[in-house]
């Protein structure tokens, strides 16, 4: 009581900031004119004469749609009703759509979430200042293929909820998913019950399933510490199972995994080579997607100068791209995960490549270092190349290809290219994230030709 009377007289450190202003609860009604970046509708009121009003976002509709829905936030409102669907509208195939926290676009059938995004993609990159797009080459990954998942696991008094991460911290039980692969799905039951015998699991985890060609392989990070039990518990889970590792570490530490569990190697195979990725190292979403991706960067070089020739490569991952490359020409991989290198590292040996632990931000790759290169091959995460694009405009290669999971970074990077004197000569479009508004593209640049003057 005491404490409160104190807290009473003192000044708030936000009491300046105007309050908020409410939420109006009344239901309107609202035509949907198209999808926003994230995969939302953007709506506008029906009513005569609020025309005017700025649009809203309204998450699962459909360009078409007429809907009631209540406002949730400054320009945010959430479906009540559908009054009139769009022709697009289909039946979700999962039970779980809107719940789960996963896919954000499975009213709208597979066909028009492909043009959706083409379209998307060729009006940025136009934005961008782009003319003359080549046609794009599109691909859509099937459902059941995703063979990673990002899991977060809640300790309950009945047992164990096992699911993806929801805003608000919320987990909802992924009893079903149309997206993973059956081979994960199939874990999920049994990963529940072995959940709730741990020692190391007491009221939340985080768990990261990756698929490889020897199996699932887990990354667990709990909040509390593996017992002797433990170990012993899922060594055997393990061995039922064919997981052909499980690793540990401390929930939110950035120390690396213990392996708690080894029983074969964890094994994916790029190009006819094995590499032993490190746990929960990225992989690209699906074998299909990756092959897609892998497909287009190659057709994108150009012709091979011979072996001895030098392909450079950026955000090469345990590499993904990195051995079709090396089939082409000598390949100087760079890459900021230092077991993601290791991993390329011990597999590199014979095959023309040469991996570099290098964080591109603080130290990109320099002009020099990439002179005289038959193409440089760039994959930058979610926040785009940064600073390495400076370099790259430095050392002007004659081809850049440049695959890209986020399109606004690479219509930005894209915008200082053809600034350059760079064109888009082949664009492919992968739809690797089904329902979801995620899209990755594979686009080549090659420096236009230079004018020449007629003396
Ligand atoms: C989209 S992934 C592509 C990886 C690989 N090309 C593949 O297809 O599997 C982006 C990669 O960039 C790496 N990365 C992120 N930030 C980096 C940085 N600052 N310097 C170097 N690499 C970085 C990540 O570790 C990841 O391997």
């Amino acid at each position: 009581m005491a404490r409160k009377a104190e807290g009473r007289g003192r000044r708030r450190p936000h009491s300046r900031q105007p309050p908020t202003p409410a939420i109006d609860p009344t239901p309107r009604r609202y035509r949907i004119e198209a999808l926003g970046v994230s995969g939302d509708g953007i709506g506008r009121l029906t009513d005569a004469g609020a025309q005017q009003a700025a649009p809203v976002f309204i998450p699962y509709t459909a360009p078409g749609d007429e809907v009631l829905a209540r406002s949730t936030g400054k320009d945010r409102a959430s479906i009540l009703e559908i009054c009139s669907s769009a022709p697009e509208r289909v039946t979700p195939p999962c039970s779980l759509f809107e719940t789960c926290g996963g896919c954000s676009l499975q009213h709208l059938s597979a066909e028009w979430i492909l043009e959706w995004k083409t379209a998307e993609v060729v009006t940025g990159l136009h934005r961008a200042g782009a003319v003359d797009l080549p046609p794009a080459a599109s691909f859509q990954t099937p459902p059941a293929t995703r063979r990673r998942a990002d899991l977060a696991a809640r300790r309950k008094h009945d047992g164990v909820i096992l699911g993806l991460h929801r805003r608000a911290g919320n987990v909802v039980d992924l009893t079903e998913c149309s997206l993973l692969h059956p081979d994960i799905v199939s874990l999920l039951p049994v990963l529940r019950t072995v959940l709730e015998r741990l020692d190391l699991f007491r009221r939340e985890a985080d768990l990261v399933i990756n698929l490889f060609d020897s199996g699932p392989d887990l990354l667990l990070a709990s909040d509390g510490l593996p017992s002797t039990g433990d170990r012993t518990k899922l060594a055997a889970f393990c061995k039922t199972h064919r997981i052909s590792r499980l690793c540990w570490k401390q929930k939110d530490s950035q120390e690396n995994p213990e392996t708690l569990v080894q029983l074969t190697p964890s094994v994916v195979t790029f190009d006819r080579v094995e590499i032993e990725p490190p746990s929960g190292a990225f992989l690209q979403a699906s074998r299909e997607g990756e092959t897609a991706i892998r497909t287009a960067v190659l057709d994108a070089l150009p012709p091979s100068k011979g072996r001895k020739a030098k392909i450079i490569e950026l955000y090469a991952g345990c590499g993904t791209l990195t051995f079709g490359l090396a089939t082409h020409a000598r390949v100087e991989a760079y890459e900021g995960h230092p077991g993601a290198v290791e991993a390329l590292a011990r597999a590199a040996a014979g095959h023309n490549v040469t991996a570099h632990l290098r964080d591109l931000n603080r130290q990109p790759v320099e002009a020099k270092e990439m002179a005289s290169s038959l193409a440089v091959v760039l994959d930058p995460p979610h926040s785009g190349a940064g600073l390495q694009m400076d370099g790259i405009l430095e050392a002007r290669p004659g081809v850049i290809i440049y695959v890209s999971c986020n399109p606004r970074t690479l219509y930005r990077d894209t915008g200082r290219l053809l600034k350059a004197g760079y064109q888009i000569d082949a664009l492919t479009i992968i739809d690797q994230f089904l329902w979801s508004a995620e899209t990755e593209v594979v686009c080549r640049f090659s420096r236009k030709a230079q004018k020449t003057h007629n003396k």
